[in-house]
């Protein structure tokens, strides 16, 4: 089968002929149809995190795609069922965090696309118990995105705990931020977006967020401070060092920052201020396979649309270029010529 492998980080993908996967028991076979670019993927490709992912490694976790063989065990799904495989490939299900709706902090987890082989490629196997259905009015491409970045800002939001007519701030509009910015909508949110490009802001208004902000142009959290007073939540989505540090002092007393971005870097927190402040800084990972669900039935219901530009496999070494550069709108999403 055709896959799109990273055979030593920092180097361009390798698009080749690899072996198609071998079902154990309890697993399925996924015949991928489209699968989202995340940042996470370049993360990965480029060897960022202290945990390192498998080499080689066939990235993704926004795979989505049609059931086509299921394997010993499994009696949920069946052969034409439309799925997503997301990060979360599988879990323990039986430990502290299994037990209690916190698969996603599992110790035992499999990751897709980093410590087990995703879905850039023609076919991708799965844990059955872990894959979840697209809705049927939506199609693979625009669905892809919503098995990380819709799912990660739908679960960020809810852990920001603001209600409906308060505010929170979306840094960085790019993959997730974009989705961001419409599920705070959706969920009765006032939103401002910071971004540093003027595109970005431009598509966050589409989107309708109410203020927007360019840290290139001016401080951002004195712009929220003096605009609203400070948010009640921030969703860090950006890949950079300030956009936390600006988060952090974008929140007003008793509000919530919440990391989702991984730049490999550290956040200094202000000790005197959080304590002063009430403020509680929280990290946040992409979300529980309930959670993916809602997410998906925001986007099925047509409250959350993603945006993406579709391109083959074959151009993942561009689309991670363009995304270093800040220079995708929306989501890319790779299509299999299949
Ligand atoms: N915690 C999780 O579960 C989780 C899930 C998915 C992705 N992530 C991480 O989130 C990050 C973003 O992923 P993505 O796919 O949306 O990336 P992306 O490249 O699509 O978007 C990043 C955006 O941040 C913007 N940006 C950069 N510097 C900024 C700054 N100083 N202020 C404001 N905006 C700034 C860029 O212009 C871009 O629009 C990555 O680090 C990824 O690994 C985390
Ligand atoms: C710690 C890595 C979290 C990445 C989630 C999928 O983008
Ligand atoms: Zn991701
Ligand atoms: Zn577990």
């Amino acid at each position: 089968m055709k896959a799109a492998v990273v055979n030593e980080f920092k180097k361009q993908l390798e698009v080749k002929d690899v072996e198609r996967p071998v079902l154990q028991l309890g697993e399925v076979l996924v015949h991928i149809k489209a699968c989202g670019v995340c940042h996470t993927d370049l993360h990965a490709a480029h060897g960022d995190w202290p945990v390192k992912p498998k080499l080689p490694l066939i990235p993704g976790h926004e795979g989505v795609g049609v059931i086509v063989e299921v394997g010993q065990g499994v009696s949920h799904l069946q052969i034409g069922d439309r799925v997503g495989v997301p990060w979360l490939y599988s879990a323990c299900g039986h430990c502290e965090y299994c037990l209690t709706g916190q698969e996603t902090l599992c110790e035992s987890q499999q990751n897709s696309g980093y410590s087990v082989d995703g879905g850039y490629a023609e076919y991708c196997k799965a844990d059955a118990a872990y894959v979840v259905k697209v809705p049927d009015n939506l199609s693979f491409e625009e669905a892809a995105p919503i098995f990380c970045a819709g799912v990660t800002t739908y679960k960020a939001l809810k852990v920001t705990n603001a209600k409906p007519g308060e505010w929170v701030a979306i840094y960085g509009v790019g993959g997730l931020g974009h989705v961001a910015v419409q599920y705070a909508k959706a969920m009765g949110l006032h939103v401002i977006a910071v971004d540093l490009g003027e595109e970005k802001l431009k598509l966050a208004k589409e989107l309708g967020a109410d203020l927007f902000v360019n840290p290139a142009l001016e401080d951002p959290a004195a712009f929220i401070k003096e605009k609203v007073g400070g948010v009640h939540g921030t969703v860090v989505t950006a890949v950079s060092k300030p956009a936390f540090q600006s988060a952090f002092h974008s929140v007003r007393r008793g509000g919530t920052c919440v990391l989702v971005g991984l730049p490999p870097e550290e956040m200094p927190i202000p000790i005197f201020d959080t304590v002063l402040g009430g403020i509680k800084v929280v990290g946040s990972i992409v979300g529980t396979r309930k959670d993916l669900q809602e997410a998906l039935q925001f986007a099925a219901e047509g409250k959350v649309k993603t945006i993406i530009e579709t391109q083959p496999l074959d151009k993942i070494n561009e689309v991670f270029d363009r995304m270093v550069k800040g220079e995708i709108k929306g989501r890319v999403v790779l299509t299999l010529d299949n």
